[in-house]
């Protein structure tokens, strides 16, 4: 969210730059400050690099003392301050939303004199969308301010495909779009193309149009949730005609019951995420490629979940229409409070843990002929070629093989309906590896208090519960049941699962381990 605390005092903890000498208002005799951005002790300061921090405002006779106090720790007040996490774009006039392509084109232009003379102001707009207006007696400081922080929206010509699912979640995606992704593209100048789902299968159907064809979008961005994104990256992958557009940039707006993907890239809050995809960090990120025994083409995911958790979605989408995003809770409750006793999940696990790299992996899309020949298995899959394949590799059988669960994710699993809540605390997008996840069959009183431990990510030294890091893993419950990939359900009795490292382009950030 956007941190404007005009009275926050901590920004000598950086090194500092001036930028102008600015006034609050209009009138010439307004107070006078002076506008700063800092950056981190010890580094380089680059002009035109993203080292920032925050911009602040100290009144001008602070100066002398400010220099003084410089490294000393000592607490000085600044008038005006923002954080450059909250910091999305600096516009020339104050924007009026339904006029906001015009400021763009206002300042896109070159002739950065204008005839009509104009007031020297810059208007600071944070992730929240509320100013800040800047007055410059000075053309040069202005065009130098706008300079440096413009320099922080380093991707200019952008043409993002923004796809919405208005039933996602709580409903929130139209909404979503319309006041807060709209107007900000729109203030920052960010070409967009809107789309709204209409039925499940409209994003396969929005895929195949491109079909050798250019794609014509830098970014795509989803407003909905885990089940919207995990539909885009199957359409693109499983048609060889599109397979070129998962190299594009793919960015999320946390609109779905759960956002694990869009939480995980620092996107829990929706202005974060509206931030993140103005700025355009990207994260290159692992999937898993699962190949089931009787389907022909892979599916491809960053969380399955099976056993008990299988179930549970399965169950909850029945709800979805009374429930929405708390049908989960409402499914899990159901199967708790039932007179019948918890079911043992059997199951035989392999896997591998030879780690791998994006060039090592060979299948670092896109290369498309490549990809043809590979990824889209003929007739039934595990293919002789394939089958002969995992028998020469060394696989390693997993202890546990009676089990209320199994899960296998790329990322750790925040979820926007908890604070603490994390499926697997150390796991990454960008770490190339496979958490494997395992909860040894307990009865309900014991799935109770492991659940409880769960809520608040300390599930890890539960009794019952391993966690492993993996590169490839084989599933075969023997019989056919259920598995949740991404939030959509499959039935089968066997998968090959196969971590694919560095495969998308995500916009967002990883957080620290
Ligand atoms: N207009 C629509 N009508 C019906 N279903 C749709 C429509 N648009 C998309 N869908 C389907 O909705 C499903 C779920 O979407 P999404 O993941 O966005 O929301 P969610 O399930 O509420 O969130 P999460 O996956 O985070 O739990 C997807 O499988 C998609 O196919």
């Amino acid at each position: 969210m956007g941190n404007s605390n005009p009275r926050r005092t901590n920004c000598l903890k950086h090194d500092r730059m001036k930028l102008a000498t600015v006034r609050k208002t209009n009138s010439p005799n307004s107070e006078v400050f002076d506008l700063f951005v800092s950056y981190e002790k010890d580094k380089t300061c680059n002009e035109l690099g993203l080292d920032f921090k925050e911009i602040f405002t100290l009144p001008k006779n602070m100066r002398h003392q400010n220099t003084t106090f410089a490294g000393a720790g000592i607490q000085i007040e600044c008038d005006f301050l923002i954080n450059f996490e909250s910091f999305l774009t600096v516009t020339r006039e104050i924007p009026e939303f339904d006029s906001l392509a015009e400021i763009t084109r206002s300042l896109d232009q070159d002739d950065i004199f204008p005839d009509t003379p104009q007031e020297l102001k810059l208007v600071l707009i944070h992730s929240n969308l509320k100013q800040e207006v800047l007055y410059f007696d000075v053309i040069e400081e202005l065009i130098r301010t706008e300079t440096v922080l413009t320099s922080l929206n380093k991707f200019k010509d952008r043409h993002l495909a923004v796809l919405v699912n208005p039933i996602s979640g709580k409903q929130r995606g139209r909404r979503y779009y319309r006041d807060i992704l709209a107007p900000t593209l729109n203030i920052t100048g960010i070409k967009h193309d809107h789309f709204e789902t209409d039925s499940e299968t409209y994003i396969e159907t929005w895929v195949d149009q491109f079909s050798n064809k250019p794609f014509p979008y830098t970014d795509i961005i989803l407003i909905g949730g885990d089940g919207l994104f995990s539909q885009l990256i199957n359409s693109i992958l499983n048609n060889p005609d599109c397979q070129d557009i998962i190299k594009t940039p793919i960015g999320l707006l946390p609109a779905g019951s759960q956002n694990a993907t869009c939480c995980d890239l620092k996107g829990k809050d929706v202005y974060q995420a509206c931030r993140n995809i103005v700025r355009r960090p990207t994260v290159q990120s692992d999937i898993m490629k699962i190949q089931f025994s009787d389907m022909d083409s892979p599916l491809y995911a960053t969380v399955i979940l099976w056993g008990v958790l299988g179930d549970v979605v399965k169950n909850a989408e029945k709800l979805r229409k009374y429930f929405k995003s708390a049908r989960y809770t409402v499914s899990a409750a159901k199967m708790m409070l039932s007179s019948c006793r918890m079911k043992t999940y059997k199951c035989s696990i392999k896997f591998r843990s030879d780690f791998i790299t994006a060039e090592d992996s060979g299948e670092n899309l896109p290369k498309v002929e490549e990809t043809k020949e590979n990824d889209v298995i003929e007739g039934t899959s595990f293919t002789q070629n394939e089958s002969n394949k995992i028998e020469e590799k060394s696989w390693n059988e997993h202890p546990d093989s009676d089990l209320s669960f199994l899960g296998l994710v790329t990322h750790e699993c925040r979820s926007s309906l908890s604070k603490k809540e994390r499926f697997m605390p150390p796991s990454r997008f960008n770490d190339g590896r496979i958490s494997l996840a395992t909860l040894r069959k307990c009865g309900k009183i014991k799935l109770i208090h492991f659940m409880k431990k769960f809520s608040k990510a300390k599930h890890l030294d539960f009794e019952k519960f391993n966690g492993i890091e993996v590169s490839e893993v084989q599933i075969s419950p023997g019989t056919r049941s259920w598995f949740n990939i991404d939030g959509e359900i499959y039935e089968n009795d066997e998968a090959n699962i196969k971590l694919l490292p560095s495969f998308l382009t995500m916009i967002g950030n990883v957080y620290d381990k």
